[in-house]
């Protein structure tokens, strides 16, 4: 893939260059050139962008060359399993509050620019394997929360094929509380809770973690056929507050094989009854509903309450080995997940989640897997950012929304 010059402006910062995609809706803004240099590890890479960096965070995820809503991937050529010869590339992953330690949907997207791209941009690219059989091109992305294969469709011209899907193995994933209690106290209790004191949930990790609650238990009880977005953001940041500052809940986010601390990184709100509606023939909805056993629904809500327009590919490796945990998606069964843009708009794929295998037990004997997530991403097009120097704004980004919070 060609990718055009950067433009040009004297100003505070490189010119930034990206490329833009789409995964069932939700942008990934892959940026490959201008951010400042970052060494070590990959976490110790990480630490470095939050700490030094984070304006370029904010420049390139929020108002005005962003949005609330904007997801990021700083690809990162050098980390220490790219070194060792474990992956090919390494990427952090960026949204409106800070960084995550794994992203589906954005996997998804890089796969497909990774093959795409030429040594330039990609330094092992010539090491990938082709196979002429499946048709299919594998590499290894380290991300924070380990290493993700993914492998993706490709074209007699070496290129990515958009008409098939790209798939993702996850790291190992678990389910770390099962039909949970959660106490909700007052200060934290929204309206449709309606006077209930505690509501029931599961949490899991598929690379981060994950918490996953029916819209009927929120207090919703026409589920996401109805979507009140504001009651529903307001309700998902309450349970989440009231999961994060009780001490008593900590094992939820607590790695079932080495007792290390993780943090919750959203809600997803699911509905199981929002199932199957066929899609239009010779569509990818409809070539994956060929595969499936079912279907579902689910609304996440992540970091600062951002709403994911994809079904969260790191989610539904959390719901897969959730699903499996409960005894209810065999190895080898297919299930697809989608987000409300997927359930709008026919046309696009939810993601379709599988146990890849099995990956051992943990702590009491609990399963972890690995899962299989397919899903398609779109280019959108590409931009090169700049600061110029007159800018009152500088090298920083904002949100209305907050403001306006801040202004209330
Ligand atoms: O697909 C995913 O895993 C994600 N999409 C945005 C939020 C999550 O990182």
């Amino acid at each position: 893939m060609e990718i055009p010059q950067p433009l040009e402006a004297p100003g505070p910062i490189r010119p930034i260059t990206c490329v833009e995609m789409h995964t069932a809706g939700e942008p990934t803004r892959i940026i490959w050139n201008g951010i400042p240099p970052l060494t070590g590890t990959l976490l110790e890479q990480r630490a470095q962008a939050k700490a030094q960096f984070d304006e370029f965070r904010r420049v390139l995820m929020l108002e005005p060359r962003g949005h609330y809503d904007m997801y990021g991937a700083i690809l990162r050529p050098d980390t220490e399993l790219v070194a060792s010869g474990k992956a090919h590339m390494g990427v952090l992953f960026m949204h409106n509050e800070g960084f995550s330690t794994m992203c589906g949907h954005a996997t998804i997207a890089l796969g497909r620019f990774l093959v795409d791209v030429d040594e330039k941009v990609f330094p092992r690219r010539k090491e990938l394997k082709y196979d002429p059989v499946s048709r299919t091109t594998t590499l290894n992305l380290h991300v924070p929360c380990g290493v993700v294969e993914v492998t993706v469709p490709t074209l007699a011209s070496g290129k990515s094929d958009a008409s098939r899907p790209v798939s993702f193995v996850s790291v190992p994933s678990f389910a770390t509380g099962i039909s949970f209690q959660i106490p909700v106290p007052e200060k934290y209790r929204w309206a449709e809770l309606r006077g209930k004191t505690a509501v029931t949930a599961d949490f899991a990790y598929g690379g981060a973690y994950y918490c996953m609650i029916s819209a009927e238990e929120l207090g919703f009880p026409s589920g996401l056929g109805e979507v009140k977005l504001q009651e529903m953001d307001h309700a998902t940041k309450l349970l989440k507050e009231a999961v994060v500052t009780n001490p008593d809940l900590k094992h939820l986010t607590r790695d079932i094989r080495t007792a290390e601390e993780g943090v919750l990184y959203g809600i997803m709100i699911t509905d199981a009854r929002l199932g199957h509606v066929s899609a239009p023939e010779g569509t990818a909805a409809a070539r994956a509903q060929l595969e499936a056993s079912g279907e579902e629904t689910g609304l996440y809500f992540f970091a600062n309450q951002q709403i994911d327009r994809s079904p969260t590919g790191g989610c539904v490796a959390a719901r897969v080995a959730l699903a499996h945990a409960k005894g209810f998606l065999p190895a080898g069964e297919k299930r697809i997940y989608n987000s409300l843009v997927t359930r709008t708009y026919r046309g696009l794929s939810g993601f379709v989640g599988s146990v890849f295998d099995d990956a051992g037990t943990g702590g009491a004997d609990q399963q972890i897997v690995r899962v299989c997530v397919e899903g398609y991403a779109y280019y959108t097009g590409y931009h090169s950012f700049v600061v110029e120097k007159e800018d009152g704004l500088g090298v920083d980004g904002f949100s209305v929304r907050d403001i306006a919070f801040v202004h209330a």
